[in-house]
C-alpha cells in the first residue's frame, strides 16, 4: 500500500539575522505516521516546528500540503488548512471548564457558540467533549470542571486531546511529554497512536530519547540546522540515535523516499 504524504516542507532555509537556524531542511510526512523530530538544544526543532506551523515565514524554501503549496502568513492559516500545533507551554484557559476549553476557538467557525449557549446546549458540549477526549483514550472526571482544578498531566492529556480532535491533517507536538511522570507520559504516547490510527500526520519533537523511539515511524535528526538522518525508527538503537544527534559517530545524511 503506498502512504499519502500529507505534509512536505522542500528545502527550507531561516534565518535570524546573521544566525542560520534552518539550512535545507526536507521533511515529509505520511497520512497515518508518526516522524519523530529530534536534536541537541539549538538544533532548529523549534524553528522548523514554526515554519510548519505558519508562525515564521521560511528565508528559502517551500511547504506542501496535500500536494498543493502553501505559504502560511501566520498560525490562524496552517490552523485553518488543518494543521493543529501544540507548543509546550500549552495554552487552555484555565478558569473555563475542560468542555469549554475543547470548543473554544471554534466559535470562530460559529460565531457566538459560547456567549449563547443555554443548559442543554451545554449539557450536549460537555458529552461531546467527554466523547472527543474518550476517543483519543482521554479519561478526564468530568468535563464540567475548571482546568484549573486538573492536575499538570490532566492538562497536558486534555490539551493534545483538544489538538488531535480537531486536527484534519497534521498535528505538531512540541515537547508533549515534558514535565510528565510515567503513567502520564505513556497517556500522552496513546493519544499520539489515536492520532495516528486517525490517519493524521504527526511530528513529535522531543529529547526524550525512549519515547520518539517508543512511538514514531520515523525519525528525522537535525544538527546545527541541517537534517543529518531521516530514517525508518526500526533502523536506530538507543546508542545510535544519541551518535546521531551529537554526530559523535558517522551518521550519513539519508533520505527516506
Ligand atoms: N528569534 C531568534 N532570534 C535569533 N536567533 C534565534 C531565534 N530563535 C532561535 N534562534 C537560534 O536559532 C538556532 C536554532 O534554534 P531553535 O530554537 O530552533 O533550536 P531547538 O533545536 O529548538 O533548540 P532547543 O531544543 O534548545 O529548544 C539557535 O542557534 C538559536 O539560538
Amino acid at each position: 500500500m503506498t502512504k499519502t504524504v500529507i505534509y512536505e516542507a522542500h528545502d527550507v532555509s531561516k534565518s535570524y539575522g546573521s544566525v542560520k537556524a534552518l539550512t535545507g531542511a526536507s521533511l515529509r510526512v505520511h497520512a497515518g505516521e508518526v516522524v519523530g523530530l529530534v536534536g541537541d538544544n539549538g538544533a532548529g526543532k523549534s524553528t522548523l516546528v514554526k515554519v510548519l506551523s505558519g508562525a515564521h515565514q521560511p528565508t528559502s524554501g517551500r511547504l506542501e500540503l496535500d500536494g498543493v503549496e502553501h505559504v502560511w502568513g501566520s498560525p490562524r492559516d496552517a490552523l485553518e488548512a488543518g494543521i493543529e500545533t501544540l507548543y509546550q507551554d500549552s495554552s487552555l484557559a484555565p478558569h473555563l471548564t475542560v468542555s469549554q476549553n475543547l470548543f473554544l476557538g471554534r466559535e470562530v467557525m460559529s460565531p457566538g457558540i459560547l456567549g449563547k449557549l443555554g443548559f442543554l446546549a451545554r449539557r450536549r458540549m460537555e458529552k461531546e467533549a467527554h466523547d472527543d477526549l474518550e476517543r483519543v483514550g482521554i479519561a478526564v472526571p468530568a468535563s464540567s470542571r475548571p482546568v484549573s482544578a486538573l492536575s499538570g498531566g490532566q492538562r497536558q492529556a486534555v490539551a493534545i486531546g483538544r489538538a488531535v480532535s480537531w486536527a484534519r491533517k497534521v498535528i505538531i507536538l512540541d515537547e508533549p511529554t515534558n514535565h510528565l511522570g510515567a503513567r502520564q507520559a505513556g497517556e500522552v504516547l496513546n493519544v499520539i497512536r489515536a492520532a495516528k490510527a486517525k490517519g493524521l500526520g504527526v511530528i513529535f519533537i522531543s529529547h526524550t530519547l525512549p519515547h520518539v523511539l517508543e512511538v514514531t515511524d520515523r525519525i528525522v535528526v537535525l544538527r546545527l540546522g541541517r537534517i543529518v538522518r531521516d530514517a525508518p525508527t526500526s533502523e536506530f538503537t538507543p546508542d545510535s540515535l544519541i551518535a546521531a544527534i551529537t554526530g559523535s559517530a558517522d551518521a550519513e545524511p539519508t533520505t527516506d523516499a
